[in-house]
């Protein structure tokens, strides 16, 4: 199952560098092996936005919610899911 997943990242302005770095790192560290695993299929920045468009590849809606619940940022993420099936006019 293929969904669109786009997060809005709002960290608080009084985050402790120290926290912010770690909670970053957590994050990419997080996101990274769900990607080699082929689960986060892509990720792009928004183009100037602290925001990101991801696609998932999962098996069902209980593991993406699984997944975005567990990433560390979760507390700061607004997050909006698209459910994608296949285009009629899609060459591939
Ligand atoms: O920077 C972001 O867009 C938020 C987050 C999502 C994956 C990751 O490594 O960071």
């Amino acid at each position: 199952m293929l969904f669109a997943v786009r997060m809005d990242v709002d960290l608080p302005r009084d985050l402790a560098p120290a926290e912010r770095e770690d909670l970053v790192a957590r994050e990419r560290a997080y996101s990274q092996e769900l990607q080699r695993g082929g689960e986060w299929a892509h990720i792009w920045r928004i183009v100037g936005l602290y925001s990101n468009i991801s696609i998932f590849d999962v098996d069902s809606n209980a593991r993406l919610h699984e997944i975005l619940s567990g990433l560390p940022l979760f507390p700061f993420l607004r997050i909006e899911v698209t459910p994608l099936t296949a285009h009629p006019s899609a060459i591939r």
